[in-house]
């Protein structure tokens, strides 16, 4: 399996990334932003966290201007795996290829801490090997993830099956830490092929550092 990791000025999750999906048996190439193309053999696209391009003007609204993006767009549109961890679910966000915007979080805060996930769907690639209603215990690291989106968007997303995953605390009680609609931490398309969340699980790889959550989460896609 070959995951092509892509690299902005500002990405800072990139080797995490590459460390996690080695220790689960892939091959990973980074790709820097100003190539023209992702790797031919690529089986997962993984847009990493960080801050690119110093989060000028939002957090994602230059990348998704970067050379390589237009090879990402081609990539999900014949189908192509596609994994946004934090900025990278930004970008996908900022790029049109997930629905929906961030917003400064309500606290207008920093958010730091290992805090809780419910899966919501596990119909998917992503999640396939959780089970709907898990609580998984995952790092969250931003200022920018409070999830908006209208009305109508929200039915599509449910109607759709598109929610992957909410905030909860401990026992799975919804828990809003950021003000995102509908305590939205993580969705995907229409086609399941592109797949946005805030929280890290490539941070979350090693009980000894403060968890091994992460692990079931990425194995999804190796199957
Ligand atoms: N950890 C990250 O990817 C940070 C995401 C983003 N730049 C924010 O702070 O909202």
């Amino acid at each position: 399996m070959k995951v092509s990791v892509l690299q902005f000025p500002g990405t800072n999750c990139e080797y995490d990334t590459q460390y996690a999906f080695e220790k689960l048996g892939a091959q990973v190439e980074i790709v820097w932003h100003k190539e023209k193309k992702i790797p031919e053999d690529t089986d997962l696209l993984v847009i990493p966290g960080g801050f690119s391009y110093g989060d000028y003007l939002r957090s994602g609204a230059i990348a998704r201007f970067a050379t390589i993006m237009d090879s990402v767009q081609a990539y999900a549109a014949k189908g192509g795996k596609i994994l946004g961890i934090c900025n990278g679910f930004q970008i996908l966000l900022e790029a049109g290829l997930l629905p929906g915007a961030m917003k400064r979080n309500d606290s207008l805060h920093f958010i730091s801490k290992f805090h809780n996930l419910k899966v919501i769907n596990n119909d998917n690639t992503f999640l396939s090997l959780l089970k709907d209603d898990q609580v998984l215990n995952i790092p969250v690291a931003h200022h920018d993830g409070n999830y908006f989106i209208d009305e109508a968007g929200l039915k599509e997303l449910e109607q759709n099956n598109q929610i992957l995953l909410k905030y909860c605390d401990e026992n799975g009680t919804a828990e809003n830490i950021n003000g995102s609609v509908s305590n939205i931490a993580g969705i995907c398309n229409k086609e399941k092929n592109v797949f946005g969340l805030m929280p890290h699980p490539e941070r979350a790889m090693e009980e000894l550092l403060g968890g091994d959550d992460g692990i079931r989460m990425l194995k999804g896609f190796l199957q």
